[in-house]
Order: structure tokens, then sequence, then C-alpha cells
């Protein structure tokens, strides 16, 4: 069988685990301890494929402070960041606290916010503005219900997200963009996109990019799926040419299975 990347990648994967509300600051660190154990352990060539946590706020000052202690090569982000950058704004969570932190990357429109705090895409291009004012990287999170998947009008729906939610941002920052799709109805469902429907959105996704930015800076957009990835599909997923990554929730929280994930390139099949 012969996968349709070779092994082969445009873009440096990106494997992300995004721990939703689990995992407070002291299960945090023991999770972030044993998964960097396990990949020094297998020897994991973390220049080949980047590896990057998203924890709560509460955990990110102890993944810091065990990051730059240990010197681990694993990236992390917040799971969401304010519009504004300060101010009476109570509970909000400035992208300059963030930044202060050593967060590399944010996720930005995660269904789950999309969905219980009804963030709209007008908004959350004001929050990819935010994250870009801070030099973090946005993970701009997109994608379907099972409503709009099964009226078929997932692909027009999916970028008319993107296109909403990246109004107003310049190519030089689209370049360094991570675009997250997501399909709700596959997220903590077990249902998992299969490998061509992931490639399908996510080749959109990149058309759209050129259509908005230019090819290339569309060709530097890392593009990730998320919704139900383990170590037993990974590796199909991330086959696809267009999938430069993938955002994994329920399976980021046990090491050893994110481990397996981040090594998704040893269960590659190729001839
Ligand atoms: O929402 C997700 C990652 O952001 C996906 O979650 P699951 O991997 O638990 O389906």
């Amino acid at each position: 069988m012969t996968t349709s990347t070779n092994g082969k990648f445009d873009r440096k994967p990106l494997i992300a685990g995004n721990w939703k509300m689990n995992m407070d600051h002291v299960q945090g660190i023991t999770l972030l301890q044993k998964l960097a154990w396990t990949l020094a352990d297998a020897e994991h060539d973390f220049s080949r494929v980047e590896v990057a946590v998203f924890p709560p706020f509460t955990d990110l000052r102890g993944v810091q402070t065990l990051t730059m202690g240990d010197d681990l090569p694993v990236h992390y982000g917040a799971q969401d960041l304010s519009a504004q950058d300060s101010g009476a704004y109570t509970g909000e969570i400035s992208g300059q606290f963030l930044s202060r932190l050593g967060c590399s990357y944010v996720l930005v429109g995660h269904s789950e916010r999309r969905a219980l705090h009804h963030e709209s895409d007008a908004l959350l291009a004001t929050k990819v503005a935010a994250a870009f004012r801070h030099s973090i990287t946005p993970v701009l999170c997109v994608g379907e219900g099972l409503e709009i998947r099964q009226a078929g009008t997932h692909v027009e729906y999916t970028l008319e997200q993107l296109r909403g939610s990246l109004e107003g941002i310049t190519a030089e920052q689209a370049a360094t963009l991570v675009v997250a799709y997501e399909p709700v109805w596959a997220i903590g469902t077990g249902e998992v996109a299969g490998p061509e429907d992931a490639q399908e959105l996510c080749a959109a996704i990149r058309t759209e990019l050129a259509q908005l930015f230019g090819d290339e800076t569309a060709a530097k957009v890392r593009i990730l799926y998320g919704g139900s990835v383990k170590a037993a599909n990974a590796a199909s997923i991330l086959a696809q040419r267009d999938v430069d990554g993938v955002l994994v929730g329920g399976a980021s929280l046990d090491a050893a299975e994110f481990a397996n994930i981040v090594r998704f390139e040893h269960h590659l099949v190729t001839d």
C-alpha cells in the first residue's frame, strides 16, 4: 500500500494535544513529564515532528517552569485568549500574559468555545489579531456539525468560518498560521472522519487560503485534522497530502497513547 505523501512532508508535522478542562496544575506537570520521558526513551526527533500541548490556563506557569528547567523541546499554548490586551474584562486572559508565559500557540475558535460561548467569526477575527499582536501563533479551529455534514454543505460552511475568522489579517501573518479542521460530529464521539474526508476539507482550506493570500502563503500554512484521533488511526490521516498534523483531545491525556501518535511515522505503511 502506498501512502499519498510517501512519508514526505512539505511542512513540518505538528502533533498537538488539547487537554481541554482536564489536568490540574499538579496532574499537568506529571503528564508532561511522562510524555517527555516516553519521547526521550523513543529518541523522538523533535526537529522532524513538532509536539505541542494545550493545558488549562492554570497549568501554564508550571508547564513553563518545567519546559525551561528541563530544556524540553515541547511547545505549548493556551486554549483561548481575550480579544483585548488589558483592562476591565473580568475573567479574561490577555495574549500579553500568554506571551510572557512562553506560549508559542493559542487555540482560537475551538468548536466548544463557538458552541458554549457563542463565539462568532467576527469575534474570532479579533482574537486572531490579538494573538498576532503578541507574537503568538493562532491555531484557528473550523469545522461543521452533523446536520451540516448530512446536508452536504460542509465544505462551504467550513470555508465561510475560515474567511470570517481571518478577516483583516495580512498575507505575512497568514503564512505563520495554523488551521485545525475539526468536524464537530467527530469530536469526543469515537466517530472519526475518514482520511479522505480529512484530506477533502484540508485541501479545500488550502485552496481557499491561496485565493485569500496567494499560493506561496497557502503552501506554508499547516492544516491539522482533529476529532477522535488515536494512535490507531493517526498514521492514515497524516498520510494525506494536505494534512500537516493532528489536534488530539481525549487521547492526549494518556502519555503513552499521545507519544504513539507523535511517533506516527513508525506506523506509516510504505511499500
Ligand atoms: O476537540 C478535539 C481537539 O481539539 C478533539 O477531541 P477528541 O480527540 O477527544 O475527539
